[in-house]
């Protein structure tokens, strides 16, 4: 193989390389192989790929139509690693997810609607719909919009995001520890998973305030440890077993809001600081916040009578609104942006990883 179809596209705050299936080797080991031989991976910079070197630029979008009926398109999302030659399919991807409906209707997957497009995506990696519903101006996606989203300059069209069953994406139940709280390491935890396995911590418990910037926190080695140490044993306790090599679960610390949102965080995903916070990350994590006992609960300013929820992080706010009925959770939704960057053929380092 010489070369492969391939959009490269940034989907919320991350970007990636979008694929169609059938342009991929259907044996899943040969497709990783491939894929880490794209990214350029493994290297710290991956110098001979096209990967960004870093976690949220060194991801994968795999679409194809869909296997079972009550989807338009299936969606497999890949997290590659940057300096070490894995390929993960063990979490979601809300980012790439904003990427997944425009991408299909560009190869023709799904016919575009006239003014825009309403889509219902399975999300392979947690068996989980998501409807994306983004403009389609005369049939064409339409790129160009108003909509800013922190972490990305400039501003987009919109895309609405909805989902309606990502409760234990990974985990299988929303609290899979089967309680709203542990103590872990001697910190109060919340381990959930409404989309996203995360520990949810507070950031006082480690010695912060919560507000460090990301590089304070990414120079900080004994964080680190603490981190590692804290997603270890919580990952066993969720159920994922021995997550030492696993992208999940990610690691939220959190803190009063100070910006007027709900609450600040800051993300290890699993140890590398998020620049802002994931979707799933962020969807997962307001969840908690509505829970009577869940760590985050006693330090989140909540709008009364409910709405969307304000999620702090290093470069801005995620706003997403999650409605529960007790720890059920009915749906949630919030908007993102994405954009085509280039649409060509990629041309894979020749065979051999090291
Ligand atoms: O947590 C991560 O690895 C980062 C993500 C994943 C994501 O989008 C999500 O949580 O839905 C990101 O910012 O893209």
């Amino acid at each position: 193989m010489t070369g492969v179809p391939c959009m490269l596209m940034r989907g919320g705050t991350s970007k990636g390389a979008y694929f169609l299936a059938g342009d991929l080797p259907a044996d899943p080991c040969e497709r990783d192989e491939l894929l880490l031989r794209v990214m350029g991976t493994p290297d710290p910079r991956q110098i001979d790929g096209i990967g960004g070197a870093h976690p949220l630029t060194s991801k994968v979008a795999i679409v194809s139509p869909p296997a079972a009926p009550g989807a338009d398109v299936d969606y497999l999302f890949l997290q590659l690693g940057v300096e070490e030659a894995v390929v993960s399919d063990r979490q979601n991807c809300g980012n790439l997810l904003a990427g997944v409906g425009p991408f299909a209707v560009e190869r023709g997957l799904v016919a575009a609607g006239p003014r825009e497009t309403s889509l219902r995506i399975r999300m392979v990696n947690s068996q989980s719909l998501a409807t994306a519903t983004f403009p389609t101006p005369g049939g064409v996606v339409g790129y160009e919009g108003g909509t800013a989203i922190s972490g990305v300059p400039g501003t987009a069209a919109p895309i609405m995001l909805d989902f309606a069953d990502t409760a234990g994406s990974a985990c299988g139940a929303l609290l899979p520890t089967g309680r709203v709280r542990d103590v872990v390491d001697g910190v109060p935890v919340t381990c959930v998973d409404n989309g996203m396995p995360v520990v949810v911590a507070p950031a006082s418990a480690f010695g912060l305030t919560g507000y460090e910037g990301v590089a304070e926190l990414a120079a900080d080695d004994a964080l680190r440890d603490r981190v590692q140490s804290l997603r270890l044993k919580a990952g066993a306790l969720m159920g994922l077993g021995d997550v030492t090599g696993a992208s999940v679960p990610k690691t939220t610390l959190v803190a009063p809001p100070r910006d007027g949102g709900a609450i600040s965080t800051r993300t290890f995903i699993p140890l590398k600081v998020h620049a802002s916070i994931g979707v799933f990350g962020a969807v997962t994590v307001a969840t908690a916040l509505l829970m009577d006992g869940a760590v985050g609960h006693d330090l989140a300013e909540l709008p009364a009578g409910g709405g969307p929820l304000a999620i702090e992080h290093p470069t801005g706010r995620l706003e997403v609104l999650v409605e529960l009925d007790g720890t059920d959770v009915r749906r949630a939704s919030l908007v993102r942006t994405a954009r085509k960057l280039f649409d060509g053929t990629v041309h894979p380092r020749p065979g051999g990883l090291r």
